[in-house]
C-alpha cells in the first residue's frame, strides 16, 4: 500500500487555503495554517513531507516563517514553496537563497501547482528511500551501524536533558568463524539472518537493534535499568539458544551461542556516548575470555563484573 503524502499549507487568507486545498487535495492529505506562528506549531506536530508558504502575511510574514523552520532541527529538511503575488525577482532569489525549494507565482494555474507539488513530493520519496537504504544493514535488514550512531547521540543528549539512564548491550556470536569455516559463508549468512530475526523479536519494540558490523550486534535499551536491560540480554541468548543451530568442528561440537557485554549509565556531560559502547564492548571481550556464551555485565556505581 503507498502512503499518502501531506502538504501543509500556510496562509493567512482562508480564500487561498481552500483553493490550493481543492487544487491538491485528491492527491494528497492536506494541513491547513492561518499564520506563520500556527504553520510551524503544525510543522513540527505533524511533520508534512512538503510546505507550501505564502509570502505577505501580517506578523510573520513568509521569509521569517522560513527562517525559523530552517532553524529547528525538528522541521529544517521539510522542503518548502514559497506562493506569492510579488511579482519581483528580488523577492523570488531571497526565498531560493534560504533554501526554498521552488517558487510558484499567483494567481494559481492549477496544473502548474499540481505538477510542482508532484515534482517536489516525489523527491522527497526518493531522498526517503535513500535514506532508509542508507540506515539499513541490507543482509540482516536491521539497522546499521551508521544508524546506530545517529540514535546513540540523540538519545545520549535526550537522557542527560531528563536525567534518565541507558543500556547498552554488545552481542557477538561465538565462534562464527569456525561456524563459516565448517559450513561456508553463505550458510553463514542465515545464521546471521536468524539471530537477527531473535534479537528484533525480543527488543525492536524497546529500542534500537542494529548491526555494528561481522557478527556483532548492538542493542540500545533507553530509559532500561539494569535489571530491564539484564533481563533482555537473558530473553536474546535464550532465543538464539532455542534456534537449536548445531554444529561440530574438529574438537569442538555444540549449538550456536552468543556472548553478550552490557552496561547501563546515567549519562552526563563529563563522559560521552562512546564510554557507553567501550565499556559494554570491554565486558564482551571479558565474557570472550572467560568462556563465551555467557553475559557479562558492568554496573554504574561498581567498578566490578557480574556474571549472569
Ligand atoms: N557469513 C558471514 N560471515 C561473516 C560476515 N561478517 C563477518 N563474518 C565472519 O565472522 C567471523 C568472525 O571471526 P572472529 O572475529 O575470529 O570471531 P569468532 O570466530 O566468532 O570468535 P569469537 O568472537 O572469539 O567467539 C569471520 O570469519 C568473518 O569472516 C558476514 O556478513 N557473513
Amino acid at each position: 500500500m503507498t502512503e499518502v503524502q501531506s502538504v501543509l499549507v500556510i496562509d493567512d487568507e482562508k480564500i487561498n487555503l481552500k483553493i490550493i486545498s481543492d487544487i491538491l487535495s485528491d492527491e494528497v492529505s492536506i494541513m491547513l495554517a492561518k499564520s506563520g506562528e500556527q504553520g510551524i506549531r503544525k510543522a513540527i506536530e505533524y511533520k508534512p513531507d512538503l510546505i507550501l508558504l505564502d509570502v505577505v502575511m501580517p506578523e510573520m510574514d513568509g521569509f521569517e516563517t522560513m527562517a525559523r523552520l530552517r532553524h529547528d532541527v525538528r522541521t529544517s529538511a521539510i522542503p518548502v514553496i514559497f506562493i506569492t503575488a510579488l511579482n519581483d525577482s528580488s523577492h523570488e532569489e531571497k526565498a531560493l537563497l534560504m533554501g526554498a525549494s521552488d517558487y510558484i507565482q499567483k494567481p494559481l494555474h492549477t496544473n502548474i501547482v499540481q505538477a510542482r507539488v508532484r515534482l517536489h513530493l516525489q523527491l522527497v520519496k526518493q531522498r526517503q528511500m535513500l535514506e532508509k537504504l542508507a540506515n539499513i544493514d541490507p543482509l540482516t535488514s536491521l539497522a546499521n551501524r551508521r544508524k546506530y550512531q545517529d540514535v546513540i547521540e540523540q538519545e545520549w543528549q535526550r537522557a542527560i536533558t531528563h536525567q534518565g539512564c541507558l543500556s547498552l548491550l554488545v552481542i557477538d556470536i561465538d565462534n562464527f568463524k569456525q561456524y563459516n569455516d565448517c559450513y561456508g559463508h553463505a550458510t553463514g549468512d542465515k545464521v546471521l539472518q536468524q539471530v537477527a530475526m531473535v534479537l528484533a523479536k525480543q527488543a525492536l519494540d524497546k529500542g534500537l537493534v542494529a548491526r555494528y558490523g561481522g557478527e556483532e550486534f548492538v542493542i540500545l535499551l533507553p530509559d532500561h535499568t539494569q535489571e530491564d536491560a539484564a533481563e533482555v540480554a537473558r530473553l536474546c541468548m535464550q532465543g538464539v539458544e532455542a534456534l537449536n543451530l548445531a554444529y561440530s568442528h574438529e574438537d569442538f561440537s555444540g549449538k550456536v551461542t552468543v556472548s553478550v557485554g552490557g552496561t547501563t549509565k546515567l549519562p552526563n556531560l563529563s563522559c560521552s556516548s562512546d564510554d557507553l559502547f567501550n565499556t559494554a564492548d570491554e565486558m564482551l571481550g571479558l565474557a570472550k575470555k572467560s568462556g563465551k556464551n555467557k553475559i557479562l555485565w558492568k554496573l554504574p556505581s561498581n567498578p566490578h563484573t557480574i556474571a549472569e
